[in-house]
């Protein structure tokens, strides 16, 4: 069977601008949008599709519940690639439609949330309506009788849907990038790259002073650099979190594999999401520095020594 990749749609969403980096040289009818995060995901853990790709995180709203939800909760995919998107939203009317006439506007909650600014300053009266996605806005804003007069959404949308743009740079950050993960079956882990993230969500064991750092811990002791951590919710009533974080480094390295069976070790449970490149392009992350004292070398060679004594060998 051809390789075939979920997304969320419809065509022209930020997402399918993240699949095609992901997969240069795909031809597109190998793209299928679906409506929602969640019918993403459902579909690939059907095996329906190869993979696919959903928003993670933005670096003005921060992260993408419906994607987090379904990383933590229910059967458990492999995230195998990462692509950082920068995002610039236009926004968009049919070829009538002008600026001063807009008073109800369709986009998705990321959206809205980092085009605030510019809405109070030029729209103070328009309503805005949240929806699947900012292309599936511009697919409504499209379509005759529409409930919206105008959408904001990615260049490519207006294109895709022939609408006329109304007005461009409407993000309140012009260096503004989403982060998108490819996920797909569980499998063989990518081989580390030497500049690799992974993704894991930690239950802690029990409620008590200093739970949070001696996870935290776990990394900080292997000088492992953690790049995200988020509580969430964890469904078991008020007060109730688990923690994703996403660390520098493979789970085939060393320090990396002993944070995790640290963490094993101290906590309820831990859900593994995937070993996998980082992508820093339109990003400001921190560069992987290793403390000088303890680079992967020092780990492997300490696993070899620690080996070696076990087996009664001279240390
Ligand atoms: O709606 C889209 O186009 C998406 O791909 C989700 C999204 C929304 C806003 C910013 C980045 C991604």
């Amino acid at each position: 069977m051809p390789d075939r990749y979920a997304y969320l749609g419809p065509e022209g969403t930020f997402t399918e601008v993240a699949l095609r980096t992901l997969k240069p040289d795909t031809p597109a009818d190998a793209f299928v949008p679906c409506s929602g995060v969640d019918t993403v995901f459902e579909s690939v853990r059907r095996g329906e599709f190869t993979g696919g790709v959903v928003p993670l995180e933005n670096s003005v709203e921060g992260g993408v519940t419906a994607t987090i939800a379904e990383l933590i909760n229910g059967e458990p995919l492999l995230i195998s690639a990462e692509v950082a998107v920068p995002v610039e939203f236009v926004l968009v009317g049919q070829a009538n439609t002008e600026l001063a006439d807009v008073k109800h506007i369709a986009t998705h909650s990321h959206a809205f949330a980092q085009c605030r600014g510019w809405l109070a300053r030029h729209l103070p009266d328009a309503e805005t309506h949240t929806i699947s996605s900012t292309a599936a806005a511009a697919q409504a804003v499209a379509e005759p009788g529409s409930p919206y007069d105008a959408a904001i959404c990615a260049r490519v949308a207006a294109e895709r849907y022939k609408l006329h743009v109304l007005a461009t740079g409407v993000g309140d950050r012009a260096d503004a990038a989403t982060r998108f993960i490819y996920l797909r079956r569980p499998g063989a882990l990518p081989e580390p790259t030497g500049a690799d993230r992974t993704s894991l969500v930690a239950f802690l064991s029990n409620d008590h002073p200093g739970a949070l750092v001696e996870l935290l811990n776990q990394f900080a002791i292997r000088s492992v650099n953690l790049t995200r951590l988020e509580s969430r919710p964890t469904g078991d009533g008020l007060g109730n979190y688990c923690f994703c974080l996403d660390a520098d480094g493979h789970v085939a390295e060393a320090r990396l594999g002993e944070a995790l069976m640290g963490l094993r070790r101290i906590c309820k449970d831990i859900r593994f999401l995937g070993s996998y490149p980082r992508d820093d392009a339109g990003t400001e992350l921190t560069p992987f520095l290793p403390r000088r004292d303890t680079t992967n070398a020092d780990f492997h060679e300490a696993e070899l020594w620690l080996n070696r004594i076990r087996a009664g060998e001279a240390g």
